[in-house]
Formats: C-alpha cells, sequence, structure tokens
C-alpha cells in the first residue's frame, strides 16, 4: 500500500519550502581573549530553498559559505537565527533528536582527498553511517492513540507530526508496514509488536534479517547508484582518482536517504573532465531521490549552469539573490555586478567590461558599521556636496580611509595593546606618502621622497603635500590636510573621524534593507534601490564608460 504514503506527499509538496532560514549568525570565537572581538562568519542571513531545488551560494573566498553550509546542517552551532527544515527549528535540537535528524541533512565537502578515512575501506567508509544510525530504521505514526502516551523501541522511531516518511502506520486495526525503495528488504522482514494498556501503547519493531548483510546490500547498491561498482567495495580511497572518490563521498552522504544536501565545492578540486561527470551524477540524483540542494562554488559558470537560485554572499550577508538565469543576466546588486564582471570571457572580440574591485573584503572581526561591501563599492552613494568630484579623486578619499581604518584595526591587535601598554605606540610612519600614493597614482611626484627627507623640515613635508593634493579641488583638500595634520599629531581618531563627518553618506552609517529587485522575487542588500537615489546599474555604466 504505503509505496505511495512515502512518497506522494513528498512530490507533491516539491517546490514548497524545505529549508527556512531566519536571521541566522555563525559567530567564531565568541569566549576569546578579553576585548576580542568574535568573527562574524554569518551574519544575519534570510532565505529558502524549496524542496527539489539547487540553490547556488557564490562569494569571494572567506565570505561565510563553508559556515552557512555547515549552519544549516547543524555542524556548526548556530550564534542566533533559526534554521526551520520543515516547518522545525532543528538549532534548537540535542542529543537523540538532532542525531536523528542528521540523516535527513548531509554534507559533501570540497576535498575527496582529506574527507575520506584512508584506512578504510570504500565499502566501510559508506557503510559507516548506516552503521552509527542503526540503519534501517522505520519512523511510526499511531493512528487515534486516545491520548495514550506512545513509545516506540527496536529499529523503530516514533514519526514527528508532518513526517513526510513514515513507515509503519499503526491503527486500531493493527500495525501496516511498508518498506520504502531504497531499502533492499520486504514487508515480511519486519516485525511488529503493540502493546497496548489504558495509559499507554508500546510498538515494538525488529528487522528480522540480517542487518550486517542488509547494510552490505545497501552499500552495493549505493556503489551502483553513483557509478561505481560492487568490487570498489574492499579497495582504498588511495586505490582511486578524485573523481571516484568524490563519488564515494557522495554515495557516503546519500547512505541515510536524506532529503537534503550541502554541496560544498564538490567539484572545485577535480580535473575539468572529471567535473562535468560529477555534476551530471548529482543532477541526476536530485532526480531520482528528489533531493534539496545548497550548491557551494567560486565556479560561477558551473553554478549558472546546475542552480535554479543563486545567493550571492559578502562579509556574513546575502547581497542578492534571486533565479539564476536573471541574477546573471542582469544583477541588480553593486557587488554581484563587480563579481560577475570578474568571470572571464571566452569570447576574444567580446567588449564586455571588468569593474576591478579594491583591496581585500575587510575582516569579519571588524566588519564595516553600514553596508558590508561600503568599503569597496565602486557605486557608494556620496554626500550630495561631494557628488560631481573627479571619480579618481573620491577614489582617493577612500583609499585613504580605507587605509585609517586598517591601521586602527591593527591597533587592536595584542601586539599594539602591548606596545601601547608598554608607552611604545608607534605613529604612522609617513602619511604624506600615503598621501602621494594615494592621490598622485598615475602620474609622478614632482617633488622627491629623498629631497622630502633630507631636509626633515616642515617646508619640505608641505611642499610634499601641496603636491601630492594638486589635483584635488580645494572643498574636498581643505578635509585632507586638517585630517593629515591631525594624523601627524597622533590623532588618527580624530582624522578618521573629521573625515567620516565629512565624506559619510547612508552605504557607511546605516545597513541596507533587502529590496525587492524583480516581479520573480529577486532582492538585493543595497541603500542605492531606495527611491531617493539612483539605482546603481546606472551608475556603473557611467563609470565604466
Ligand atoms: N573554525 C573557525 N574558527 C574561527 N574562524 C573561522 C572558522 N572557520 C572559518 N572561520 C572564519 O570565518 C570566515 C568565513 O569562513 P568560511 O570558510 O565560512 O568562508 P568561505 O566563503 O567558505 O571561504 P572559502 O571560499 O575560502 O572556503 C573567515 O574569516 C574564516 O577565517
Amino acid at each position: 500500500m504505503s509505496e505511495e504514503l512515502l512518497t506522494q506527499q513528498q512530490r507533491t509538496d516539491e517546490g514548497e519550502p524545505l529549508v527556512e532560514v531566519r536571521g541566522l549568525k555563525t559567530y567564531y570565537d565568541t569566549g576569546g581573549l578579553l576585548g576580542s572581538q568574535p568573527v562574524k562568519a554569518v551574519d544575519g542571513v534570510d532565505f529558502t530553498i524549496d524542496r527539489g531545488e539547487t540553490l547556488g551560494l557564490v562569494g569571494e573566498s572567506g565570505c561565510g559559505k563553508t559556515t552557512l553550509g555547515r549552519t544549516l546542517v547543524q555542524l556548526e552551532r548556530a550564534t542566533a537565527g533559526d534554521v526551520l527544515f520543515d516547518g522545525r527549528d532543528v538549532t534548537t535540537l540535542s542529543g537523540t533528536e538532532l542525531k536523528t535528524w542528521r540523516r535527513d541533512a548531509q554534507i559533501v565537502f570540497q576535498d575527496p582527498e582529506s574527507s575520506l578515512n584512508h584506512r578504510m575501506t570504500i565499502g566501510e567508509i559508506i557503510r559507516e553511517p548506516l552503521d552509527v544510525h542503526g540503519w534501517p530504521n522505520f519512523t511510526v505514526s499511531v493512528e487515534d492513540s486516545r491520548n495514550r502516551s506512545v513509545t516506540v523501541t527496536g529499529d523503530g522511531t516514533l514519526a514527528e507530526e508532518d513526517d513526510r516518511s513514515v513507515d509503519i502506520i499503526v491503527t486500531p486495526d493493527g500495525p501496516t508496514v511498508s518498506v520504502r525503495e531504497a531499502l533492499p528488504m520486504t514487508e515480511e522482514d519486519v516485525e511488529v509488536s503493540v502493546t497496548d494498556s489504558n495509559d499507554s501503547l508500546k510498538v515494538s519493531v525488529s528487522v528480522t534479517k540480517s542487518k550486517n548483510r542488509l547494510r552490505r546490500a545497501r552499500v552495493r547498491e549505493l556503489l551502483q547508484t553513483v557509478g561505481l561498482r560492487e568490487e570498489h567495495y574492499f579497495r582504498y580511497p588511495h586505490q582511486f582518482s578524485g573523481g571516484q572518490r568524490q563519488r564515494v563521498g557522495i554515495a557516503r552522504s546519500l547512505a541515510l536517504e536524506p532529503e537534503f544536501v550541502v554541496l560544498d565545492e564538490p567539484v572545485s578540486a577535480l580535473d575539468v573532465s572529471v567535473q562535468a561527470k560529477i555534476l551530471n551524477l548529482l543532477e541526476d540524483l536530485q532526480e531520482e531521490f528528489g533531493l534539496t540542494y545548497l550548491f557551494i562554488a567560486h565556479d560561477l559558470s558551473v553554478v549558472r549552469h546546475i542552480c535554479d537560485r543563486v545567493a550571492v554572499m559578502y562579509l556574513g550577508h546575502i547581497m542578492e539573490i534571486g533565479e539564476t538565469e536573471e541574477l546573471f543576466q542582469n544583477p541588480k546588486n553593486p557587488y554581484t555586478y563587480s563579481l560577475l564582471s570578474a568571470i572571464p570571457d571566452p569570447d576574444p572580440t567580446s567588449t564586455r567590461r571588468r569593474v576591478t574591485l579594491r583591496g581585500t573584503p575587510p575582516s569579519p572581526r571588524d566588519p564595516p558599521t553600514g553596508c558590508p561591501f561600503s568599503t569597496r563599492c565602486p557605486v557608494k552613494i556620496r554626500p550630495e556636496a561631494y557628488a560631481d568630484i573627479d571619480d579618481n579623486v573620491w577614489e582617493g578619499i577612500e583609499l585613504l580611509r580605507e587605509i585609517l581604518r586598517e591601521r586602527e584595526r591593527a591597533e587592536t591587535g595584542l601586539r599594539d595593546r602591548t606596545k601601547e601598554l608598554l608607552g611604545m605606540k608607534t605613529r604612522f610612519d609617513d602619511i604624506i606618502e600615503v598621501v602621494e600614493e594615494v592621490f598622485v597614482r598615475d602620474t609622478e611626484v614632482t617633488v622627491s621622497d629623498e629631497a622630502g627627507e633630507q631636509d626633515g623640515n616642515e617646508m619640505g613635508t608641505s611642499e610634499r603635500l601641496d603636491a601630492a593634493l594638486d589635483g584635488v579641488p580645494p572643498e574636498v583638500r581643505t578635509h585632507i590636510e586638517r585630517a593629515v595634520e591631525l594624523i601627524r599629531n597622533d590623532k588618527e581618531q580624530q582624522a578618521s573621524a573629521l573625515l567620516a563627518s565629512e565624506f559619510d553618506t547612508s552605504c557607511t552609517q546605516e545597513k541596507p534593507k533587502h529590496h525587492s529587485v524583480s516581479e520573480t522575487g529577486r532582492t538585493s542588500f543595497c541603500h542605492r534601490h531606495q527611491p531617493e537615489y539612483e539605482e546603481p546599474e546606472p551608475v556603473f555604466e557611467r563609470m565604466l564608460d
């Protein structure tokens, strides 16, 4: 009977959310050194993944992709927020409940080389989760328990409310067993006994076949499912190629019949020729078992090929999320725009333009107060008074502020704290050199560094500053000069504050909101989508002209 019971609900629910993430944060080192900040690897993300869908997760190295993936499968504990799996918050699970749930959510790691235990045979590696979880295990649902307490023992677990895969239904007429497709056995191999008393109902489930044989049969079946052969059971990982090892990793992740799989860069470590085969396998498995994927990758062309929707991550935040093709063809968020523009174009005659991002992302220990991308954003909103200044000058101001920020950040380090305490705090080595570097990057400096050094007097220094700020309009220049003076007097924080009061906008002061940017539900996390500002896209186009 119940083949249908097992799968029908699952199939009809395709397109419904399976994973719902709300305000999720994962911080590391929360109990670190006194005064040290935690690493805000994931810093407040919200999204859903529909049943049967593949959601891609992209972004530069260190932006929090792996941490997010690991938190979804509860390999990392969330610092805040919820992960609802089929409507149930799994961040609060522990002990047996967590262990039972883990069967539903698995992860495939990037590097099959290091993720497989080299002392175990392939068969043992794939079989291990079956042993750990006492597979096979049957979910039991009791119809009409008439308020009696229900306990399930042996090879059974009481089904959760809304559980989609119920194997044994106990009715007043007796139990009905259905054996799901993944199990190499029949209904006759399962014995169910029900002890019914006034205030309790005890259901005992026992598999009459040898579990060892069942598990070996399951492993052989899994080997075939992922394109390996039964005789590979007794080989060792070192006898396999990278692609084969990744197949083993995939087989292991499927052993417990999960619904959701996090694929953490599953093909990045493989030769290009093998990548396509593994990707095809993952697509086939998804189709066959109705799997839901979170696909973490840095290769954007792979993501474009395999994902239904894509989330673009930066410094622990989701900057843009939406349907893959739409997002690739018409990115709305400045970070997505920059990231996509960096994809090498195979067409040598293409006139597509690239956006080169300045520097590297800030430390997740000390992220910017406003928009996480504000320190590098090429289309950051400028104060009205400076809306028309030359792009290079604006870039210079931004760079100078970033350098000051970096220094302040560095000075919170242990070494500098010690130095500070010992009265050994170092001065800004040569602020004039920094200003020259920042504002005169493409032209020759007229006053040589040597002259400045030799004279070592106020005259030499101010001449150098004059030359460095030659092309800078007076309304900007006056603030830079004042900031330089403060820095030279060892008042770097005041210099930063001065520049902030003059050049800050909402981008640096407030977190953006997630704005809806398409009819298909795509959202983008950027101040520029507010009606009072110009949208990012035309600004990009002008910059690149
Ligand atoms: N166990 C840990 N303890 C402390 N910090 C960590 C830990 N794991 C990751 N981090 C830090 O958290 C941030 C996010 O790292 P994560 O590995 O999640 O990023 P990622 O986007 O997956 O990077 P990559 O693409 O390089 O794998 C980084 O700054 C990283 O150094």
